[in-house]
């Protein structure tokens, strides 16, 4: 119960959007479905693996009445799988997050981190099995700066107050294990249309075909109210089935333009979101200045993967 106060502040203190959102220009025509929440598990051993999944759907509880912490908790919450919504604990939330951890939360310090190449095709990218995310957002969003601030590296991820800097698709190799993927960023304010649908049509292939990708890490600026571009972005995710994570950035902004923190921001988001997706996906607070959410993702990273990798 405690869960469900806590949560019900949260997004029943959302500040008024403008424009509302029954007006709202981004309101997404469809409900996405997010019962692919993790992509490509690998079939294993694991008992838990096949019991809970983040949909209510594929649980073997389908049958029984679900309480009404439980459904609020589905709603609201990330579930990984292992997770038994009737017994989430408030403790159990990362902060600054909708996140659960789960029991395939495990190691998650970066020890080593090293660039190893860059495509310029999907079909150019790293043949080897290992499971990677990636680093998806508007230009200047934060991609390379967080990835700086995940590994603890100041430059292995070029980053520039340029828009524009990151052209290819990168590969760092996390670990030796896992890869951290830096794509381009889309919708650079004074490209022209033709350029910016490059974007999708550059990344398209990636996507669809990255047999390896665990899931999209995709960044929103906290500092700016919501951006049609990232709704969008989300959107075409979210229909590909495509698993994602919101990672807000630049969240230690607090002198932002048009007076709006990027709490509220936040806010705004996700109540645009919540609109349109039965079930939250994941998010998380994050700044690659402060370091606000470093831990907590790469926890979050790691029951991905672990759970992947079954
Ligand atoms: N205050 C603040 N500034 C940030 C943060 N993250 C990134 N920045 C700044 O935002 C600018 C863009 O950062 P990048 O990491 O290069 O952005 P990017 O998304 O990789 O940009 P492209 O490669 O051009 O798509 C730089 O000036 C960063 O210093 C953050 O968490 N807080
Ligand atoms: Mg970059």
């Amino acid at each position: 119960m405690l869960v469900r106060n806590r949560l019900f502040t949260l997004l029943s203190s959302s500040v008024s959007l403008s424009p509302s959102p029954k007006q709202c220009p981004f309101t997404l025509s469809f409900k996405v479905n997010f019962s692919r929440s993790i992509r490509n598990p690998k079939p294993g051993p694991n008992p838990r693996s096949h019991v809970t999944t983040t949909t209510a759907s594929k649980t073997t509880k389908q049958s029984q009445p679900m309480s009404d912490t439980a459904r609020f908790v589905r709603t609201v919450l990330f579930l990984p799988p292992g997770v038994d919504p009737d017994e989430v604990t408030e403790d159990m939330i990362l902060p600054g997050s909708n996140i659960v951890a789960g029991p395939y939360a495990g190691h998650s310090q970066i020890k080593e981190a090293e660039f190893v190449k860059s495509s310029g095709r999907a079909k150019d990218c790293p043949k080897d099995d290992r499971p990677e995310f990636a680093i998806v957002g508007r230009s200047n969003v934060g991609k390379s700066s967080l990835i700086n601030a995940l590994v603890r590296k100041k430059e292995i991820a070029l980053t520039s107050k340029k828009p524009g800097k990151t052209q290819l698709i990168n590969h760092f190799l996390v670990n030796k294990s896992w890869y951290i993927v830096d794509l381009p960023g889309y919708g650079f304010a004074k490209a022209p249309d033709a350029a910016r649908m490059d974007w999708f049509s550059f990344t398209k292939g990636y996507f669809l075909n990255r047999e390896t990708l665990v899931g999209v890490l995709l960044l929103i600026d906290a500092s700016v109210p919501p951006q049609k571009i990232d709704l969008d972005c989300a959107n075409w995710l979210g229909r590909n089935n495509i698993p994602m994570t919101f990672v807000f950035t630049k969240c230690d902004k607090m002198k932002v333009a048009k007076g709006r923190r990027p709490d509220e921001n936040i806010r705004s988001f996700q109540e645009l979101i919540r609109e349109n997706y039965p079930q939250h996906p994941p998010w998380i607070m994050t700044s690659s200045v402060t370091g606000l959410g470093r831990d907590e993702l790469l926890l979050h990273m790691s029951q991905l993967r672990n759970y992947w990798d079954q």
